[in-house]
């Protein structure tokens, strides 16, 4: 079997389930999907700065469990980023052996496969430039219309508290007011209404998640691993002080 890591970068472990268990209906039967959080970070990543300070536990995870799969004798086959914000992917992608994908890439350019024009429902507006920046990044911008449910990302655990009533509300301006062809789930959190909304809207949904894992596993098929020259060139020694001196390579 495949070892693919998937990392919500938040602290909140009751979705960090709910993401692993999108991410093992969507694996392989070969795969096997561990899903992990850091215990250092926001409970919810929702802006900037959350995104800024989920960066070193995502790092100190993604480092631990690499270290702890060579130390087994193995290797990751491929690691996740399960953060709609697609948080730390650069770093990671710099000191990861594995391959890395982030969720927001991987359901962006799945739904550019899908139709001319998507359209991302999101959690809260804070959030909705940092997506449109990252529409810009992976070249889907003229063909992307970011929305806000305005819901917190945590409300999401809770299934009394009208999340997806007002999730359903935006999806519906999408796809009548903006002319999007296909919805993007924009929160790691909303994995699990992806087969419920195709359903209901007779639109392709695409969750990040599904779309992440089913892309790394076609790297690690691929034998495909980030390039190390460049950007993606693992990090220089140096001194690294205070909470962060763990992190010297
Ligand atoms: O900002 C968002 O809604 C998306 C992002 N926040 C988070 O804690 N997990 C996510 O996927």
């Amino acid at each position: 079997p495949r070892d693919v890591l998937v990392v919500n970068p938040n602290t909140t472990a009751s979705m960090t389930d709910r993401i692993g268990a999108a991410a093992r209906a969507a694996a392989a039967p070969t795969t096997r999907v561990l899903a992990v959080n850091p215990s250092m970070g926001p409970a919810s990543i929702e802006g900037y700065y959350d995104e800024a300070l989920a960066v070193p536990g995502l790092l100190d995870t993604i480092i631990r469990h690499e270290r702890a799969a060579r130390d087994q004798g193995g290797a990751l086959a491929g690691i996740v980023i399960a953060c709609f914000d697609d948080v730390g992917l650069d770093a990671a992608r710099c000191v990861a052996d594995a391959p890395v994908v982030g969720i927001c890439e991987a359901a962006m350019q799945t739904a550019g496969l899908l139709g001319g024009s998507m359209g991302v429902v999101t959690t809260l507006n804070r959030s909705v430039p940092a997506l449109e920046r990252l529409a810009q990044r992976y070249g889907v911008a003229d063909r992307c219309t970011v929305r806000a449910a305005e819901v917190p990302v945590l409300a999401l655990e809770d299934p009394a508290s009208g999340a997806l009533d007002r999730m359903r509300a935006v999806i519906a301006r999408l796809l009548d007011e903006d002319g999007a062809e296909c919805i993007v789930l924009g929160c790691a959190g909303m994995a699990d209404l992806a087969r419920s909304l195709r359903q209901e809207f007779g639109v392709p949904v695409v969750d990040g998640v599904s779309a992440a894992v089913t892309l790394v596993e076609g790297l690690a098929t691929l034998g495909l691993r980030t390039s190390k020259r460049g950007g993606y060139a693992a990090p220089l020694p140096k001194a690294y002080t205070g909470v962060l001196a763990g992190f010297a390579p």
